[in-house]
Formats: structure tokens, sequence, C-alpha cells
């Protein structure tokens, strides 16, 4: 059984249909890549999970469990945590107010803080600085760390690496390595060669609609396919 099954999903936003059929199996462990264009329906299909939309027709499966039509905080309360892409960071507060306001009783688990600081050690640096005052790739981990400050059965991340200098975007990709030994990720993408080196399963969706899925190691080998579906070429 697949950790997360997508069913025909199909999701407007007010009278536009954004979503038209997205069907999706998301092993459990590891990182699993959606890559597709601007505009292609990605951060719709996170948010369609986390109920933030509400996809019909179409079922969202967890665990077997159907979620299609919870609340968002029901869903959260299933280990599901969402990084969007603009990481919803409160900028007024410490990095340690904003790790406390991620947990479920205001109280940090040591050993999760200790693996925290050794992933992020700048949120240590800053532990006492408002987030505002970050940089962009600070921010980030903030953002991801929120995510993982409790345990979690599933991450969905919306395009972390956006706007991020390479050296940030190497440490996020070893944080996310070793996030994925005990949590699966549900990673948005449009930078392929970070997907690229962190993806085991991967599909790309292409207006609206799962216009390919498989391995990361044969997406990766087909640059005729990479071109047509992500314009990498363009
Ligand atoms: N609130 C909204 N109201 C109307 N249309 C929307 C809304 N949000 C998204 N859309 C439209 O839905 C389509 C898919 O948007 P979505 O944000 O899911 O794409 P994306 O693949 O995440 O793109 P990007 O990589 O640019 O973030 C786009 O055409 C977008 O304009």
């Amino acid at each position: 059984m697949s950790l997360l099954s997508l069913n025909s999903m199909k999701t407007n936003i007010g009278q536009y249909a954004v979503l038209h059929d997205v069907t999706l199996e998301v092993p459990e462990g590891g990182v699993f890549v959606l890559l597709g264009r601007n505009g292609a329906g990605k951060t719709t299909t996170l948010r369609s999970i986390m109920g933030l939309w509400q996809p019909s027709p179409g079922s969202v499966l967890f665990k077997g469990q159907d979620i299609t039509a919870m609340h968002t905080a029901d869903i959260a309360r299933l280990d599901i945590a969402f990084v969007p892409e603009n990481m919803g960071v409160f900028g007024g507060l410490t990095v340690e107010e904003n790790l406390i306001l991620a947990t479920a009783k205001g109280r940090f688990d040591p050993a999760r803080l200790k693996r925290i600081y050794e992933l992020f050690p700048a949120l240590e640096t800053f532990w006492t600085k408002q987030a505002w005052a970050l940089s962009g790739g600070q921010k980030q981990m903030l953002a991801v760390a929120r995510a993982i400050i409790e345990p979690r059965a599933l991450i969905l991340i919306d395009e972390p690496t956006k706007g991020l200098a390479p050296a940030i975007v190497d440490a996020m990709a070893d944080a996310f390595r070793e996030i994925a030994q005990n949590t699966t990720i549900l990673l948005v993408e449009q930078n392929f060669e970070f997907a690229k080196s962190l993806g085991r399963d991967m599909a790309v969706i292409d207006d609206g609609r799962i216009a390919h899925s498989g391995t990361m190691a044969d997406f990766a080998a087909d640059t005729a396919l990479q071109d047509r579906l992500l314009s990498l070429s363009a």
C-alpha cells in the first residue's frame, strides 16, 4: 500500500478548473519529486492534499484512510506537515518562538532539537534573532525545521530552493537526505538538478494532469522526455 494515494483528483479554484486529473502513488520512505512548469498545478496539488482546496471529484488517501473531506487541522494531526512556498515563518518572532509555535504542547523534545541544530547550525546561532532578520536560506531552514520539530510521517515541501545560493541548496539537499531516512518527503521543485540528486520516484504534472510518473533514474536518463515535459532546453 502507498503512503499517499491521489485518485483522479480534480480541483477548481473559484470558476477555474486547475487540476483536471491528478493520480499519484507516493510510496513510504525517501523523497518523491513532483516536477512541472510554472502554473502546471504543483502548489494546487499540495494544497489539495492539505485540505486547503477541496478536490471534487477525486480522493486523497493517507495510509489507506480517506482524508479528502477532512479539515486542514485534522490532516496536520495525522503527522502531515506542509512547508509552503512563502515558507510560513513568523517574521516578528524569534527562531525559538517560531519553533515553539510549531509544537503541539509548546515543549521541545531535546533529542529532536539537537538533530535540528545538527542539520541547520545557523538556527542555533540565531536562536534569539527575529526571523525577518534571517537570510533567505536561513528562513527556509527555519521553515523546514518547523515541519520536523515533531515526528512526521509525511512532509510536503513547495519549491524550497527558489532564490537560494548554490551552497545553501547543497546544504538543503544534505538535510533532506537525512530527514528522508525516517520521513517521507513529497517535494515540489523546478530546480531539476536538486530534484535529481534527491528523488527516488517522481512525476511530472502538466496543465493539471500527471503527464509522466516513474523512477528518477529513468527520467534523468531521458533528455528528450525532460525537454518535452519541462522545456529544460527552452
Ligand atoms: N487563487 C487562485 N485563483 C485563481 N487561479 C489560481 C489561484 N491559484 C492558482 N491559480 C492558477 O492555477 C494554476 C496552477 O497554479 P499552481 O500555483 O498550482 O501552479 P504551480 O505549478 O505551483 O506554479 P509555480 O511553479 O509557478 O508556483 C495557474 O494557472 C494559476 O494561475
